[in-house]
């Protein structure tokens, strides 16, 4: 039996499976947490890498490997190889600035058509700008940029600065995919490559980037062992459900996200729907928000009650929850572009302010803002039949019931599993032609 390591390096965690390549049922899996905030030492990552692979047994009988994880958080390395500051993650507002200037100096059309995204302070090219503004010490002595799942995968190759990896600091050795390239702002789907003048013009000068793998491309390990490309989480999402035409996932992490395999990309000229490419050739039209999971983490906490009985609450209001509302801008929101919103609570009178009706509102607030970004989708002609729900947040019984009512669709319930990583060992199985 040939196995293979697919890895899920998320905002939270670090999940790792391992799969028998032909039938790709897990062998075993381990996993590890990542700390809080929105801008985390990448080398925390790859101690949790280590640690999630120790958890799953090791992976000395490993035959081929791929990592997918989080988008778009921008690791700048000098010509050492070393990360320049911590990363800036996706969900980091601090460069809405620069999305805004971005998209004044360019315009939202010729950026969509160029690359799919019209900048919010989210996407990687943002990030640059604000390297370059405001610590632009750092921004000059950025010799590559690379995004989580890329350097994790230089890492776990044997690349990095220090004596622990004798392979030395080889920036060209840093490889990517189309789904997690997609992300960047600086990379045109039509073509498939680097739109360096964007770059340019967002860190002040031109720099190393991952080589972006093809879907069936590999490159080697210290050991020799093939390494797939990765992807980015949501297109590593889809591959490990084998998400078809028809089919839009829901994916309730820290991010919401809703999106869908397509064969034609997409341009969503109001910055609505992102048009990413997925990991297989195709295209992943996604829209995002940055309130998810952590809406029923942040209400459960302030009821006191942990997620089952928050579940149990919310079940036990009426649809509408008496009228009170929950707009969950608790991080802001990058889907409305409002990276300085924060949540407000709504309709509150003596009858509707129970503890049900708040526990609704959450799971209700939440859902409405993915229900939004269906209809985007719905907008650009993605045609939806049915929801596939993934994610933490699908975990609770109250998100699974009340999302039917929320979304408007059939909701469909995968088997919990780890999709993302799924879909990484998924890949790795197909280099290895399994
Ligand atoms: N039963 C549950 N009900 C609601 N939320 C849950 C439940 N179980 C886990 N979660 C939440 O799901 C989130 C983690 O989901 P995950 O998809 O792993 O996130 P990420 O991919 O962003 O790291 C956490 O915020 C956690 O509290
Ligand atoms: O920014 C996006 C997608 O554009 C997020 O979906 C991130 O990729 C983080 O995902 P999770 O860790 O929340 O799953």
């Amino acid at each position: 039996m040939a196995l293979v390591m697919g890895v899920d390096s998320s905002t939270q965690s670090c999940k790792v499976v391992i799969t028998d390549a032909a039938t790709q049922t897990v062998v075993r899996q381990g996993r590890a947490s990542h700390p809080d905030g929105t801008s985390v030492d990448p080398e925390a990552w790859w101690r949790a890498l280590q640690e999630a692979i120790a958890d799953a047994g090791g992976i000395d009988d490993v035959e081929a490997w791929a990592i997918g994880g989080q988008q778009h958080g921008m690791v700048a390395l000098d010509a050492e190889g070393r990360v320049v500051r911590d990363a800036l993650l996706w969900n980091d507002t601090r460069s809405a600035q620069a999305a805004s200037d971005l998209t004044a100096e360019f315009g939202a059309e010729e950026l969509a058509r160029r690359t799919g995204l019209v900048p919010v302070a989210s996407f990687t090219i943002t990030k640059l700008r604000w390297l370059r503004d405001h610590e632009p010490e750092n921004a000059a002595r950025v010799a590559a940029v690379a995004l989580p799942h890329d350097w994790l995968t230089w890492r776990l190759r044997g690349f990095g600065p220090d004596i622990e990896s004798p392979r030395g600091p080889v920036l060209d050795e840093l490889v990517t995919d189309r789904s997690d390239a997609s992300g960047t702002g600086y990379w045109d789907p039509a073509t498939g490559g680097y739109d360096r003048e964007l770059l340019i013009a967002a860190l002040g000068h031109d720099v190393v980037l991952p080589r972006v793998l093809g879907p069936d491309e590999w490159v080697t390990d210290a050991a020799g062992r093939r390494v797939g490309g990765g992807a980015g989480d949501n297109a590593g999402a889809a591959l490990g459900l084998g998400a078809g035409p028809g089919d839009v996932v829901v994916s309730i992490g820290t991010s919401g996200t809703v999106f869908a395999v397509s064969e034609e990309r997409t341009i969503d000229p109001t910055g609505t729907v992102a048009g990413f490419a997925d990991c297989t050739g195709r295209f992943l039209p996604l829209v995002a928000t940055l309130n998810a999971a952590r809406v029923l983490d942040a209400i459960g906490r302030v009821l006191g009650v942990d997620h089952a009985e928050l579940s149990r609450l919310a079940l036990g209001a009426e649809p509408g929850a008496a009228g009170l509302t929950l707009v969950p801008y608790f991080e802001g929101e990058r889907t409305p572009n409002l990276p300085d919103a924060t949540a407000s609570l709504t309709g509150m009178t003596l009858a509707s302010t129970t503890r049900e009706n708040l526990a609704r509102a959450a799971v209700e607030g939440m859902l409405s803002g993915l229900a939004a970004g269906l209809e985007a989708l719905r907008l650009l002609g993605v045609p939806l039949e049915r929801a596939l729900l993934v994610g933490g947040g699908a975990q609770s019984e109250a998100v699974r019931e009340i999302a039917p009512l929320v979304l408007g669709l059939p909701v469909e319930v995968p088997e919990p599993g780890e999709y993302v990583a799924l879909g990484a060992a998924r890949q790795a199985a197909s280099v290895l032609s399994y």
